[in-house]
């Protein structure tokens, strides 16, 4: 079957000589995305099931010392990393917001501009009202002017706006069989960068991962999935034909998965604009196909922060396609509109459980209530 469809399987620990990139030191690390696409173009990565070479056959050859393998940072030191990240990129939002609520005199002008911080963060219009008139009849009650006491006020009804009931862990826990987790959206939000970050995050927690390249648009993606993967040890299931049926592609993965005992199975999908009636039901395929092998535990929809209420409209009409679980919010570390957060799980009841705090390879976070909301208020 493997053959039939040209699948590969590429070693997630490469063999000697195979040309991987280099972890770089520390800080901005590059990750295998579009700046490193031009040097493996052409390069010859994709290697369908090589034989280990014996050690007698290979004396001949010049010795090449085998490529490390990355480790992930450890979990300590990333989150705190990440955290004063998203501090930084909603510095702009917290101080103002902190600023308003200090004034002598909280009146009808102060309350405006702070509904309009508010929005302009992507709260949404109905959660605005709501949180401002709450606040406004809480510091009426309460009569407090402290400026602590009301910056109290406000986190206490921007944790109950974020939620903290929901359930936000991965559902990547499924004794006896691999977990599957499918990676949507539209393109160019973060898919498989999302899905090379969370490899490292479940490689860290010693989970067998294999990765199923089911963006069979673009070669280059394959390729890009496959380099995140064996930087940490991790295969992937791609196709040498571009425009394979994507929906086999997954099928192989996830049957690969089942067959050699993995622990977790990530699909990662090529990018689709929800408008797209055809190619929503390519998605649709690709899910119902692997589902005659197995369950699908996660289904992630990755949203790009910036986009701000865009996202809605994607959201809602791929949850209608694939029924969400999740959803990862990207490129949270370059824009101070983090209500989009909220706005998305109340459209959705879906909710965030991951996001994503920049470029390198080690910047996801999970999503936590609390130590969000205090990012949001930190000055
Ligand atoms: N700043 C920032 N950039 C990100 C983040 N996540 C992804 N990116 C960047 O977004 C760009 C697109 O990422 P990809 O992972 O290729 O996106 P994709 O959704 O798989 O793209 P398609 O397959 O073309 O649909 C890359 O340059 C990534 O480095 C993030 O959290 N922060």
């Amino acid at each position: 079957m493997l053959s039939l469809l040209g699948l590969f399987l590429v070693k997630g620990r490469p063999a000697a000589g195979q040309d991987l990139p280099t972890a770089a030191p520390t800080g901005e690390e590059v990750p295998p995305g579009a700046a490193e696409d031009s040097e493996a173009e052409g390069s010859d990565t994709l290697v369908a099931d090589r034989p280990e070479v014996e050690a007698e056959d290979a004396v001949a050859e010049p010795e090449t010392a085998e490529p490390e393998l990355e480790t992930p940072e450890p979990v300590g030191t990333r989150l705190a990393r990440l955290r004063a990240r998203l501090v930084k990129s909603n510095n702009i939002f917290g101080k103002s917001l902190l600023a308003l609520l200090s004034q002598d005199k909280i009146d009808d002008d102060v309350w405006d501009e702070i509904e309009e911080t508010l929005l302009t963060a992507d709260l949404g219009a109905d959660s605005t009202f709501e949180l401002v008139e709450t606040l406004r009849e809480r510091v009426k009650v309460e009569g407090s002017k402290d400026p602590e006491r009301v910056k109290a006020l406000l986190r206490e009804e921007l944790i109950k706006l974020v939620d903290p009931e929901f359930d936000r862990k991965l559902n990547v826990d499924t004794p006896g069989r691999p977990s599957v987790v499918l990676v949507v959206g539209v393109n160019g939000v973060g898919k498989t960068t999302t899905v090379g970050k969370l490899a490292r995050v479940m490689v860290a927690e010693d989970k067998d991962v294999i990765l199923g390249a089911a963006d069979t648009f673009r070669a280059a993606a394959a390729e890009q999935l496959t380099t995140w993967g064996s930087r940490v040890g991790v295969p992937t299931i791609s196709s040498d034909v571009e425009g394979a049926d994507p929906a086999s592609v997954a099928f192989e993965a996830v049957d690969k998965a089942v067959e050699d005992e993995y622990d977790v199975v990530m699909v990662d999908t090529a990018g689709r604009l929800q408008n797209k009636a055809n190619l929503m039901d390519e998605l649709g395929k690709v899910k119902r196909v692997i589902e005659k092998k197995s369950e699908v535990d996660e289904v992630l929809l990755v949203l790009d922060a910036t986009t701000g209420q865009n996202g809605l409209n994607q959201a809602k009409v791929f949850s209608e396609v694939v029924d969400v679980t999740g959803i990862v919010l990207t490129k949270l570390d370059g824009t101070a509109r983090g209500g989009i957060v909220v706005a998305i799980q109340k459209q959705l009841g879906v909710p965030v459980k991951l996001i994503g705090l920049g470029e390198g390879p080690d910047d996801l976070a999970p999503f936590e209530t609390e130590s969000f909301v205090d990012a949001l208020l930190e000055e």
